[in-house]
């Protein structure tokens, strides 16, 4: 079409912003079934609320790359890109949200960007106080525990 150049590898070309925000999440699980859930930090938007760890994708980054590169940075462990089941997604206007289950790490799991961080019995996180995305990605995971999917 003249006058619009679709053409990304042109250094020239209009840097686009994306039309949402892409945000991973992870939903870590322990031997005893329960997930790791973080405490954001009070000087945060949605400060001392707790979420699953993870963070946005960055331009060109793969979001299960995206996902490995925040828990390292949040949690302090390796999780393997096979370990990772794609487990549901939220969306609110400019923001989508992937949860991913994962249940092997490698690693210690520490705080290490967050307030403090939680083991919780999967239902019982709907109770917590949570951004507004974390419930429906709460519902989902407790819905695949529940049919053995994950
Ligand atoms: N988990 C979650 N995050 C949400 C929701 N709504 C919403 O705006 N967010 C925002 O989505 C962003 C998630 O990215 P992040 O985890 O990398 O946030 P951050 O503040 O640590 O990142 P930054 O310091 O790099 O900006 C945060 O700015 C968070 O406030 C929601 O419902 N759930």
């Amino acid at each position: 079409m003249p006058g619009v150049s679709a053409d990304s590898a042109d250094p020239a070309a209009p840097v686009v912003p994306p039309a949402a925000i892409l945000v991973v999440a992870l939903a870590l699980l322990d031997d005893r079934g329960r997930v790791c859930l973080q405490q954001r930090p009070y000087d945060k938007q949605h400060g001392g609320l707790w979420e699953f760890p993870g963070g946005k994708v960055e331009p060109g980054e793969h979001p299960e790359a995206a996902l490995r590169r925040e828990i390292d940075e949040e949690l302090g462990v390796v999780v393997a890109q096979d370990d990772l089941s794609p487990c549901g997604f939220a969306a609110s206007p400019g923001l989508v949200i992937l949860l991913y289950a994962c249940r092997r790490w490698r690693g210690e799991v520490a705080c290490l960007e967050g307030e403090s961080l939680g083991w919780f019995d999967p239902a019982a996180v709907p109770q917590l106080a949570m951004p507004p995305l974390d419930y429906p990605l709460a519902a989902q995971l407790q819905n695949l525990l529940a049919t053995g999917a994950i």
